[in-house]
């Protein structure tokens, strides 16, 4: 401490002033966050913790209206009451805020065997910057080839593991064979590692977010091509003799077989139904019309998903653009179907 000539205490009148001003900043901070602390933890989700020291606070959003539905144009609710999840139809803030507090881990698994590993690249680079951002993830990804899987900077709390798998000669059977894998890797290791599974394609590029949303027990995804169709025009298996049949009266949705998910428990029922149905028509050398989808679309038909995503969260631009369409976050990669899947018609259209 010092003392001046006069014997004022200077050392004092300083920290005086600075506590004062201390004092001010802080009560200034405190009104600050508890104003616009949600937001700034949506800039900054990993200082969550420091501004609200672990508690939540007062969250401000605007009240649902019972007279007001946010979509009328399109269904976004079944009549077992899963919710159909469409732009609009929720708060993402509201959702995170509940995802948060239960430090949810998703694992986002997609194959990429033989060919297919060429659309890894873009798959992941989009989903860092779209798929559940702020929330732990793992990419797991199913592959004959790891060394031509490509290191990508991830961002904190999320990784990626390769996972090496047999690939099968018919593409066919590369497809449905991940129902096997998926199943497998569920009771073994995803129990452990994640909450959440959300089983995708790989020849797709995110293009808008992704988030907690989609999550539910068991989900499955309206497929682009026929959310307008009516029962008669869904691609259902329709020999009776097949595991996959569903009689031309039956059905509610047609589901892609590109992305479903749910808990570990459910993505093991899901996928374990499914396989052994392609094993019982495999003994009966049959091979339903659309492969693992149309086994998908039978197990939702008598196992009803408790969400179902719209097609905003899976969509082709061969399609063009409907107005009922406000987003396109996971669009479909244009690929050379024969030149992806078949040895033999590369050659072929090379020589051409
Ligand atoms: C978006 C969507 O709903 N896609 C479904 C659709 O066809 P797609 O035409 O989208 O099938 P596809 O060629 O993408 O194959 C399905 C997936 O299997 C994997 N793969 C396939 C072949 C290969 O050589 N290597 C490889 O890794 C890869 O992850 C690929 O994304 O119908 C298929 C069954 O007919 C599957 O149900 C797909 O999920
Ligand atoms: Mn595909």
């Amino acid at each position: 401490m010092t003392t001046t000539a006069n014997g004022r205490d200077c050392g004092q009148k300083i920290s005086l002033k600075k506590l004062s001003i201390l004092l001010i900043c802080g009560v200034f901070a405190f009104f600050a966050f508890s104003r616009y602390g949600w937001k700034v933890q949506e800039w900054y989700p990993k200082y969550r913790y420091i501004i609200f020291c672990g508690e939540e606070k007062r969250m401000l959003y605007p009240k649902p209206e019972t007279l007001k539905p946010p979509r009328t144009d399109v269904l976004t609710i079944t009549p077992w009451l899963a919710p159909i999840v469409w732009n609009g139809t929720y708060n993402i803030d509201v959702l995170n805020a509940q995802f948060h507090k239960r430090g949810v881990r998703v694992g986002l698994t997609i194959f990429a065997i033989k060919k297919y590993t060429v659309f890894v690249q873009t798959f992941v680079e989009t989903a860092e910057k779209f798929f559940m951002v702020g929330h732990k993830v793992n990419y797991y990804v199913f592959t004959d080839r790891p060394n031509d899987i490509p290191n990508i900077t991830l961002a904190e709390g999320r990784q990626l593991v390769v996972l090496i798998v047999p690939s099968y000669q018919r593409w066919q059977e590369v497809s449905m064979r991940r129902m096997e894998m998926i199943r497998d890797f569920s009771s073994q290791r995803f129990i452990n590692e994640v909450d959440y599974l959300v089983c995708v394609d790989v020849d797709m590029r995110f293009s808008d977010e992704v988030g907690v949303e989609i999550l539910s027990d068991v989900f499955g995804t309206l497929h682009p091509g026929f959310y307008g169709a009516g029962r008669q025009g869904f691609t259902y298996e329709r020999r009776p003799e097949s595991q996959a049949f569903i009689p031309g009266d039956e059905g509610d949705f047609y589901y892609a077989g590109g992305y479903f998910g749910g808990t570990i428990e459910e993505v093991y029922k899901l996928t374990n139904f499914c396989h052994n149905a392609m094993m019982t028509d495999r003994e009966n050398k049959l091979e339903a019309v659309w492969h693992d989808e149309s086994y998908l679309n039978k197990y939702f038909l008598y196992h009803k998903p408790t969400k179902i995503l719209s097609v905003e969260y899976l969509w082709d631009n061969g399609f063009g653009v409907p107005d009922i369409l406000k987003r396109r976050r996971f669009v479909a990669v244009p690929k050379n179907h024969n030149a992806i899947r078949n040895k033999r018609s590369i050659r072929r259209l090379r020589n051409a």
